[in-house]
This record gives structure tokens, C-alpha cells and sequence, in this order.
């Protein structure tokens, strides 16, 4: 079921990510949740989180709503966002407010499509679908099934999307023109311009995640541009 205050209370607002996988320097619930934290202190409007450990760790201790996904890696499938019905209730379980699923053209590991995929959430969980994509198509597609949001953060990451250095602003601009549901810009934000850029083209919110939240690879940029100097 929508939840009208929740769409309210992220409206032109910035979602942080708050996510480290396990081969990632900042692994750990503990630390994901200081990162929350201080984007709430911020001023963040909304938080997304990976794996239920981070998710319940976050919500004991911001109150702000909570994007929760559960990245796992089926062997010969290229969907790896909360791709089945077992990472969906992990992601409900831990508390979150809206689930973000893999919703490209791909099939999900059990053959199910992005369609059927919603349908089953819908039947079986009440909470709010972002659906992630890659293409104008997937995001007009998951509106159709009953997705409540939709969001850019599949675009660059699938063979046939366009791979770009930073934001697909032209799928934002045809999304939020189209849809009628809720657009979320996200992937590859860095600055704060972008994020107004985004919010200009009609997007409901912004999710930043690496540039706010993944500090070595702030490093890494800081760096480059210093050898580019040499
Ligand atoms: C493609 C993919 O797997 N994206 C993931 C989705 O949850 C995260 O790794 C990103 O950090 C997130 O989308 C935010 O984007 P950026 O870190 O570029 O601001």
C-alpha cells in the first residue's frame, strides 16, 4: 500500500545510501548506522540500506524512512537487487519502509519476471515497491505492474543502458514527464548541482550514495585528479 506521508516526507528531498558490502572498507551494521546518522544530522529526507543486519541497525537510530534492499548473487543471473521472494521478507522483516527490487527486463533467478515479481510482493507483503531500472521502457513497464516508485539506479549498470561518466539526466526528464508515480534520480550523483538539476527535471528525490558514503573512493577521485596534474 502507498504511504502518502511517506512519499511526502522524501519529496525534494536527499535519500543518503548508507551501504558497504563485505569486501568494502566500511563493512558493518555499526558503521552504517553512524552514516545514517550523520545524514540525518545532515538533513537527509531518507535513507537506503543493503542487508537486514544494516537496515535494523539503522532504524534504531534515525527515524527517517528507510529504502532497504538485499544484494545477492544467484549463480548465472545477472539480477542481484532483493531478487527473490526470500530477500523481500528479510528486507520487510528488518523494518524497512519501501523495498527496492531489480525491476530490468531480466528475468529474477527463478525465472519470474520484474511483473510477476511485483504482483507476488504485492500479494504477500504490504510495503511500498521502488523499482530500480536501467531504461525509459523498464520504468514505464514497473508503473504498469504496480511498482509505487521508480528510481534511474540501474542505468549504466546493464548491457544495453547507456554508459555514462555521471547522472542519466535524460532518463530522469522522460521518466518524471511520463510516469505518474514517484521518480527517483539515482546513480553517479557527486555534486550538489546535480542533485538540483535532478530535482528541476522533476524528480520526486535524489539518492546519493558513494560520493556521501564510500570514502574510498572519495579518495580515489581526489587522488586521480592529482596524477592528472603530473
Ligand atoms: C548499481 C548499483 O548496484 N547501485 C547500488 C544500489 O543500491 C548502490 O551500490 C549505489 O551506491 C546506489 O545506487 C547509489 O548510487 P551512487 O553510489 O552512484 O550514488
Amino acid at each position: 500500500m502507498v504511504d502518502a506521508d511517506i512519499v511526502k516526507q522524501l519529496k525534494g528531498g536527499l535519500i543518503v545510501s548508507c551501504q558497504a558490502l563485505e569486501d568494502e572498507p566500511l563493512y558493518g551494521s555499526e558503521i552504517m548506522a553512524k552514516m545514517a546518522y550523520a545524514a540525518k544530522l545532515g538533513g537527509a529526507a531518507g535513507i537506503r540500506a543493503n542487508y537486514a543486519q544494516d537496515i535494523k541497525a539503522i532504524k534504531e537510530v534515525v527515524d527517517l524512512p528507510v529504502i532497504g534492499l538485499i544484494k545477492r548473487k544467484y549463480d548465472g543471473c545477472p539480477v542481484y537487487i532483493t531478487p527473490t521472494m526470500r530477500e523481500v521478507k528479510d528486507v520487510v522483516e528488518a523494518g524497512a519502509d519501501i523495498v527496492a527490487i531489480d525491476a530490468t527486463k531480466s528475468l529474477k533467478p527463478d525465472g519470474k519476471t520484474t511483473a510477476e515479481f511485483i504482483r507476488d510482493i504485492k500479494k504477500t507483503f504490504d510495503i511500498m515497491i521502488l523499482a530500480d531500472v536501467s531504461t525509459y521502457e523498464e520504468g514505464m513497464e514497473a508503473e504498469k505492474a504496480g511498482a509505487d516508485m521508480v528510481s534511474t539506479t540501474l542505468s549504466g549498470y546493464t548491457p544495453y543502458s547507456p554508459k555514462l561518466e555521471g547522472p542519466d539526466f535524460e532518463l530522469v526528464k522522460r521518466l518524471a514527464k511520463d510516469l505518474r508515480i514517484p521518480l527517483i534520480a539515482e546513480g553517479r550523483y557527486w555534486t550538489p548541482e546535480e542533485v538540483v538539476k535532478a530535482l528541476d527535471l522533476g524528480a520526486h528525490a535524489v539518492v546519493v550514495g558513494t560520493a556521501i558514503t564510500r570514502p574510498k573512493d572519495i579518495t580515489a577521485r581526489f587522488v586521480r585528479a592529482i596524477k592528472l596534474r603530473s
